[in-house]
């Protein structure tokens, strides 16, 4: 069974992924990377087709990796798919969450689109109106403002043990 890391822009999930992946010897995904791999970078895929596109074949990316035993780390609004929400009503799934004053260091030098002109304000913003769906989908939330990768990839697997 895969496990699926969720979350705001910044909070982790990729590097947090890679890590925890390692430390349980499963494969690791990050849908992003297999977006980029297959479409080009992001940032170019929202200026020449917008996000509504880039939801679509997002959606395709995920679905595919969903089906895969690994660590999966999604981009963060990966979850606004209906269908995604769905699938990931039957698999174990992590919150990466992370503060406003945390996140903006993490974020800078970024080329993520949907901060391109917001910055901050508008990943509040984002982080808002995604917050019932990530409340709805986690099984386990971890603050990563002030943890270290090894102590969030520990409780993970911890958590994970456990509820094996
Ligand atoms: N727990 C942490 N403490 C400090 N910096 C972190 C932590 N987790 C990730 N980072 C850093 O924050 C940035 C964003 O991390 P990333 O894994 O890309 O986030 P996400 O995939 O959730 O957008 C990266 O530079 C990463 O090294
Ligand atoms: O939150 C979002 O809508 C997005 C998050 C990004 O991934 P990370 O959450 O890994 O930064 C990436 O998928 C894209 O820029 C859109
Ligand atoms: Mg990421």
């Amino acid at each position: 069974m895969p496990i699926v890391l969720i979350g705001p822009m910044g909070a982790g999930k990729s590097r947090v992924g890679q890590r925890l992946a390692s430390a349980v010897d499963a494969p690791f995904i990050d849908t992003d990377v297999r977006i980029t791999e297959r479409y080009g970078p992001i940032d170019e895929i929202f200026a020449r087709e917008g996000e509504e596109y880039f939801r679509i074949i997002e959606r395709e990316i995920v679905a595919d990796a969903l089906r895969e035993e690994s660590v999966i780390s999604l981009g963060g609004g990966a979850v606004l798919h209906p269908e995604t929400q769905a699938d990931l009503e039957d698999l174990p799934v992590v919150w990466l969450q992370v503060s406003a004053e945390a996140v903006a260091p993490r974020l800078s030098g970024s080329t993520r689109p949907l901060l391109a002109e917001g910055g901050i304000g508008a990943w509040k913003a984002i982080l808002e109106s995604r917050r019932p769906v990530y409340e709805a989908l986690a099984d386990l939330r971890i603050d990563t403002s002030r943890r270290s990768v090894a102590r969030i990839v520990e409780e993970i697997t911890e958590w994970f043990g456990g509820a094996r």
